[in-house]
C-alpha cells in the first residue's frame, strides 16, 4: 500500500472505532480480515497511526478546529510522523486510494501552534473531566505529564536472572539495540520507533522462548521489587493475573520460601502455567482462582502481599491510547470499590510485622494516595512506611522525587521516570 492508502485505512479505521465504541485493537483486526491484500507491514503501519491520532487526539482537535477522523490523521502525519504540511499537499491528492486534497481550514490547522493558555487537558492530552484530578496531582506540570503519557512507549523487558544475565541477553538482542534503563537492575529497554517504523517482536525472538526474558514496564519491575520480596519468605501475590509481577517476585526470591499466586478470575490467571515454566520458577503455588476459602489457611502467615490492584489504567494510556478516551466517572468509580475490597482481603493474610505492597498503573488520586487514606482508617494496626525506604533497599540507583511531591508513597509517571504512569505503597503491620 502507499503512504496515502494507509491515511486513508487509518482514517476509515477511526470512523469505524468512533461509529462503534469498541477498543482500537477489535477495530484495527477487523479491518485487516477485510482487507487481505494488506501485508503485515501495511497493518502495523495503519495501527500504528490510529494509535498515534488516538494519543493526541484532544490537542490535534483543537489545532485542526475538528476532531473528525480525517483531521485526527492529517495532524498526527505532521505532528507525530515528521510529514511537512506541504508535502502532505502531495499525500492527499485525491487519487484512487488517497485522501481527498486539503482545505484551506486544514492546510491552516497543520502548522497551528497551540497556544501556551490552551487548557491543560487539551494541551496534555487527556479527557477534559480529569481535568482536577490532573491539576491536583501535578499542579502545574499537569500539561507537561499528560503529554508524556500521550507519546510512544519504549518496549521494557525484564532479563529473567533465573535463567540468564544481563550481559548474555544484551547479546543475544543486540539487533533491537536494547539498553539498560534508569533504575531496574533486571531491566533492558528498546526505544520506540518513529511514523511507520515496526516496533520489534522480542516475543518471536528465541531468548523469549527459553524464558530469558519477559516483556514488563520497567515501572511495574520497580513496584515489584519495592515489596521486599526476597529469599525464603512467605509472599502472596493476590492479583496475580497472567503473572507479570509473580515472575518478577518469583526471580527476586531466587527461587526459594513460597511464592502464592492468586486471582479471582481464572481465565486472567490461565497464562500463568507456560509462563511459569518457561521462566524456571519453582517457588510458586498457584492456588485455585476465584475461591477466596483457598486465601484462610494464609491469615497472618505471610511475609509480603502483593496487591497489583485492578485499575483503570491510567499510567499505561502510551500504550492503550484508546482507554484514555474510553474511561469514565462510573468506571473510575467501579474500580475504587474493587480495590478497596482487595485491600481488606489481603491485609487479613499479613503477618505481623510484614507488609503489604499496593501497587496500581493509574495516576489518579482515588485510586492512589485516596485509596491509602481510606484503607489506613480501616485498618490502624497498618502504617505507611516512606517510599524512599523501599526503594532504596531494593534499587541502586538514586530516586528521582515522586511524581505528585509525595515522602510517603511513590508515582511513577513518564515524564519524572520515564515509565509508565505507577504507584506504590508500602503498608506495615504492626508487630
Ligand atoms: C492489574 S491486573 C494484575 C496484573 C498482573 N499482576 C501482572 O503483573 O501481570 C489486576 C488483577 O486483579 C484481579 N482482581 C480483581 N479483583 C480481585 C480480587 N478481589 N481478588 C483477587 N484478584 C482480583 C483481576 O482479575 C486482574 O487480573
Amino acid at each position: 500500500m502507499t503512504p496515502a492508502g494507509r491515511a486513508s485505512a487509518a482514517i476509515e479505521v477511526l470512523t469505524d472505532l468512533a461509529a462503534r465504541k469498541r477498543p482500537a485493537a477489535e477495530a484495527l483486526k477487523d479491518w485487516g480480515l477485510g482487507h487481505r491484500f494488506a501485508g503485515s507491514g501495511d497493518r502495523a503501519a495503519i495501527g500504528s497511526l490510529v494509535y498515534d491520532c488516538l494519543r493526541q487526539r484532544a490537542s490535534s482537535a483543537f489545532a485542526m478546529e475538528d476532531d473528525s477522523p480525517r483531521a485526527l490523521v492529517l495532524r498526527a502525519l505532521v505532528s507525530a510522523w515528521g510529514m511537512t504540511p506541504e508535502s502532505m499537499g502531495t499525500l492527499c491528492d485525491g487519487s484512487r486510494f488517497a485522501p481527498e486534497p486539503l482545505s484551506d481550514a486544514e492546510q491552516a490547522g497543520l502548522t497551528r501552534v497551540l497556544p501556551p493558555d490552551a487548557p491543560s487537558w487539551v494541551r496534555g492530552d487527556y479527557p477534559q473531566w480529569l481535568e482536577a484530578a490532573f491539576a491536583g496531582i501535578f499542579g502545574a506540570a499537569a500539561a507537561e505529564e499528560g503529554a508524556a503519557l500521550s507519546l510512544r512507549a519504549p518496549v521494557d523487558l525484564r532479563v529473567n536472572t533465573l535463567k540468564a544475565k544481563r550481559d548474555k541477553v544484551l547479546k543475544a538482542l543486540a539487533r533491537s539495540n536494547p539498553s539498560p534503563p534508569a533504575y531496574a537492575a533486571p531491566g533492558l529497554r528498546i526505544a520506540p520507533r518513529q511514523g511507520p517504523a515496526r516496533t520489534p517482536n522480542v516475543e518471536a525472538d528465541a531468548a523469549h522462548g527459553k524464558g530469558w526474558i519477559e516483556v514488563q514496564d520497567e515501572g511495574s519491575q520497580i513496584a515489584a521489587l519495592m515489596s521486599g520480596a526476597g529469599p525464603r519468605q512467605q509472599v502472596i501475590d493476590l492479583c496475580a493475573g497472567a503473572g507479570g509481577k509473580t515472575l518478577a517476585l518469583a526471580a527476586a526470591m531466587e527461587n526459594t520460601g513460597q511464592l502464592y499466586a492468586y486471582d479471582a478470575n481464572r481465565v486472567r490467571l490461565r497464562p500463568i502455567f507456560e509462563r511459569l515454566r518457561r521462566a524456571g520458577a519453582r517457588n510458586v503455588q498457584v492456588l485455585e482462582a476465584g475461591q477466596e476459602d483457598g486465601l484462610k489457611p494464609l491469615r497472618d502467615r505471610m511475609d509480603r502481599v502483593v496487591i497489583d490492584a485492578p485499575c483503570t489504567g491510567s499510567g499505561t494510556w502510551r500504550r492503550r491510547p484508546d482507554a484514555k478516551w474510553r474511561l469514565s466517572p462510573d468506571m473510575l468509580a467501579a474500580r475504587v470499590a474493587d480495590q478497596a475490597a482487595v485491600l481488606d482481603a489481603g491485609a487479613a493474610l499479613v503477618k505481623p510485622g510484614g507488609s503489604l505492597t499496593y501497587i496500581t498503573c493509574s495516576v489518579l488520586p482515588p485510586e492512589n494516595r485516596e485509596q491509602v487514606d481510606g484503607f489506613l482508617s480501616r485498618h490502624p494496626d497498618f502504617a505507611v512506611k516512606p517510599w524512599r525506604e523501599a526503594w532504596d533497599a531494593a534499587i541502586d540507583a538514586e530516586a528521582p522525587p515522586s511524581a505528585d511531591g509525595s515522602d510517603e508513597t511513590l508515582l511513577m509517571t513518564p515524564r519524572s521516570h520515564g515509565t509508565d504512569g505507577f504507584f506504590v505503597a508500602s503498608l506495615e503491620r504492626r508487630a
